[in-house]
């Protein structure tokens, strides 16, 4: 700590990190002084005895969120997380142990462990612990309010997360996480983890995350900076729509999607959605993308100002770039034929016009049938198999479904620009894209990827994606899975199986209050149980509060009602861009890898939550909930929700409670 304190007022004396040798020297003090500033407040977390084989004594080894050393003995006196030593802290209890130390494995004994929470500089608590982190400091952690932004972890990561963060090996990590099993922090941890493993090869500027929206960026942004690390760049798959079909064509989005199927399911557009959903489709595509060059390129004479190109020179020329895309090919020969007419024409003392190169490219454009990407994409559906499983929303304006189909379909018949500097790419949500998406990534990123999500909560069960589907499009993938899930109370999670069952889930156990299905007599019993419940919450010790309807639409309906009702609350829809602690009303969609201390879901009657897709919605709002969960209807309760009033023991999963009657509204608690 004194040298710490020392170093502090000595700030330029600091190593320099990476990259700060790039004329960056007074953003990196900056950053340097925040390292330290980090570590005054909290230098460290946990401390490891390790006595390693060969040494007379054990040794402590302290850990923090970064490395420190005496400036004057360069002792380091805080290993950073992620150093090799620190692993000992995340993978062993006590006993017999090794890491992997620059000079080879070393191999020892744990003697001791210790887990400290300072904060402000001041000590708050200490366990001296030789099992694994767990147990008392995670219970305190996991019991804490949720902050307007995801907070970072180091200090109680998992030994099955801390795989995933240190795995070295994969190109493509594939990972499948149940709700609040630590998916996103982990994500995070392990781009921490890999910039520091790589710091001589690998920047933050290498880095990108594919996120759901702008929201989600938002909630996420702080993690890195508070391990230390500069924000990664995001995008998401609505930019690459955009930078794609911006000039040929309108296209549905995902939210608009999922809007159209929340408001009616359409059979024949559901079943245009499961067919381009699937890893034969993409097969099915690319091959007969494949064919088109082989089966219909007629070369021709090219004939311009009186001279000529023969056939047999076309389909010479044409020969000689068989790797590429057509319409670059086509756009190569048009050059070169162009160059050689030109040379002719200026040979015999003849000018060369503009019109004159248009006339040849449009020569050389006529030997292929098709004049664009999305004219080949559509005549793909011209196979009687394949009929009528095109059919676009007015006239210039293309399904989701037909989006990423028709994007690959561009880059695989025209050179495009991909994004070369990204060396590693996060994907977030993994179940909601399809394969021809992957395909679409695959081809724009060839970079090493973390791809993760959880195959329950999909938003649209016509297009959902599973992980051994996401493998056919990556077949050298790890497949890794997390089961247990840290962020709600036990009760909450056994209510959420009842809606949708995963038998592979493993709760933390902490407890809290039972969920509540309030039945109330009318809408406007509704709203007035929605306000208590609301007042119920600002009494209470809890922070943040999300309402989560199925849909925008009822979002806003009801954003206005309680605005109106004077609840000073933030509406999260698609337009919006931050993440607002408080009291924040928005759909179940846009909740998707948010959390919040209470969760109220309103209009859970047997209408709203009917089929499958409203199944889906349920369930991603419920597991939102970290300690407590409402939810209230009037009319007759969802059939996802009839378990809730079955007497105690019948219910399989946690414990069923007969309802009691509450003033104008019916509670029942499950948990
Ligand atoms: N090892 C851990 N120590 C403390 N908290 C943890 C740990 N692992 C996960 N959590 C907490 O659990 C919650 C859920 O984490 P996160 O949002 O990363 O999960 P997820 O799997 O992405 O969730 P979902 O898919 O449901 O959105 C967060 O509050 C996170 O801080």
């Amino acid at each position: 700590m004194d040298a710490l304190a020392r170093h502090g007022r000595r700030r330029e004396g600091e190593r320099p990190r990476r990259g700060e040798h790039l004329g960056h020297l007074g953003r990196a003090r900056g950053h340097g002084a925040k390292r330290i500033q980090r570590l005054l407040t909290s230098p460290y977390f946990g401390r490891v005895d390790f006595h390693a084989s060969g040494d007379t004594e054990a040794r402590a080894h302290y850990l923090g969120v970064h490395n420190f050393s005496d400036p004057q003995t360069q002792e380091i006196v805080v290993h950073d997380w992620r150093a090799p030593v620190s692993s000992l802290y995340y993978d062993f209890e006590s006993g017999e142990a090794f890491f992997q130390a620059p000079q080879g494995i070393a191999h020892g004994e744990i003697t001791g462990k210790r887990q400290y929470k300072i904060q402000d500089g001041r000590l708050e608590y200490m366990f001296e612990s030789a099992l694994n982190i767990g147990d008392d400091v995670l219970q305190r952690e996991l019991s804490q309010s949720a902050d307007d932004k995801m907070k970072n972890i180091v200090a109680t990561i998992q030994r099955e997360q801390n795989a995933v963060i240190r795995n070295e090996t994969a190109q493509v990590l594939i990972l499948q996480g149940v709700a609040g099993s630590g998916k996103t922090s982990i994500a995070l941890h392990r781009v921490a983890f890999l910039l520091y493993r790589f710091k001589d090869t690998l920047s933050s500027d290498n880095i990108m995350i594919l996120s759901p929206n702008k929201v989600f960026g938002d909630y996420i942004a702080n993690v890195l900076p508070e391990l230390g690390e500069e924000q990664i760049a995001e995008i998401d798959f609505t930019t690459i729509a955009g930078r794609f079909l911006a000039n040929i064509t309108d296209y549905e989005t995902f939210s608009e999607q999922v809007v159209n199927l929340l408001d009616r399911v359409d059979d024949a557009a559901a079943e245009r959605m499961r067919y381009k959903a699937t890893p034969e489709f993409v097969t099915l595509l690319d091959a007969w993308i494949s064919a088109r060059t082989d089966e219909e390129f007629t070369p021709a004479e090219i004939v311009q100002k009186n001279n000529r190109l023969s056939a047999g020179w076309v389909a010479a020329t044409f020969g000689q770039s068989p790797t590429l895309p057509i319409f670059t090919r086509l756009d190569l020969l048009a050059d070169t034929a162009v160059h050689l007419l030109k040379q002719q024409a200026s040979d015999r003392g003849r000018t060369w016009t503009a019109a004159d190169t248009t006339a040849v490219r449009r020569q050389v454009r006529a030997m292929f049938p098709h004049k664009d990407a999305l004219a080949v994409y559509k005549a793909f559906y011209s196979h009687p198999a394949r009929r009528g499983l095109f059919k676009p929303l007015g006239r210039k304006k293309v399904e989701y479904a037909d989006a990423f189909p028709l994007i690959y379909t561009m880059i695989r018949t025209s050179r495009q620009e991909s994004y070369g500097r990204i060396r590693h790419l996060l994907i977030d949500e993994m179940q909601d894209y399809t394969p021809i998406q992957y395909a679409v990534v695959r081809e724009l990123f060839s970079c090493r990827m973390t791809i993760l999500g959880d195959a329950n909560q999909s938003v649209n069960p016509f297009s959902s994606s599973s992980p051994s589907t996401i493998r056919s499009i990556f077949p050298e993938a790890d497949c890794l899975e997390l089961r247990k899930s840290y962020r709600s109370t036990t009760e909450i999670t056994d209510f959420a199986q009842h809606i949708s069952r995963n038998d592979k889930i493993v709760p933390v156990e902490r407890h809290g209050r039972p969920p509540q299905v309030i039945a109330c007599t009318d809408q406007k019993g509704q709203q007035a149980q929605i306000l208590a419940l609301i007042e119920q919450h600002r009494n209470s010790e809890h922070k943040s509060l999300g309402i989560i309807c199925k849909t925008t639409a009822q979002a806003t309906t009801l954003y206005q009602a309680l605005a109106e009702a004077g609840v000073e609350l933030t509406l999260l829809d698609y337009d919006s861009a931050e993440f607002a602690g408080g009291i924040v009303i928005t759909s179940a969609h846009l909740s998707k890898g948010l959390e919040f201390d209470t969760v109220i879901v309103p209009q859970v009657d047997d209408t709203n939550y009917a089929n499958e897709m409203d199944r889906c919605m349920l369930y991603i709002a419920c597991t939102r909930a970290m300690h407590e969960l409402h939810l209230t209807h009037d009319g007759p309760v969802s059939r996802f929700l009839t378990f809730a009033g079955q007497p105690r023991g019948d219910l399989g999963v946690g414990h069923g409670e007969a309802g009691e009657i509450r003033d104008h509204a019916t509670v029942a608690r499950v948990g």
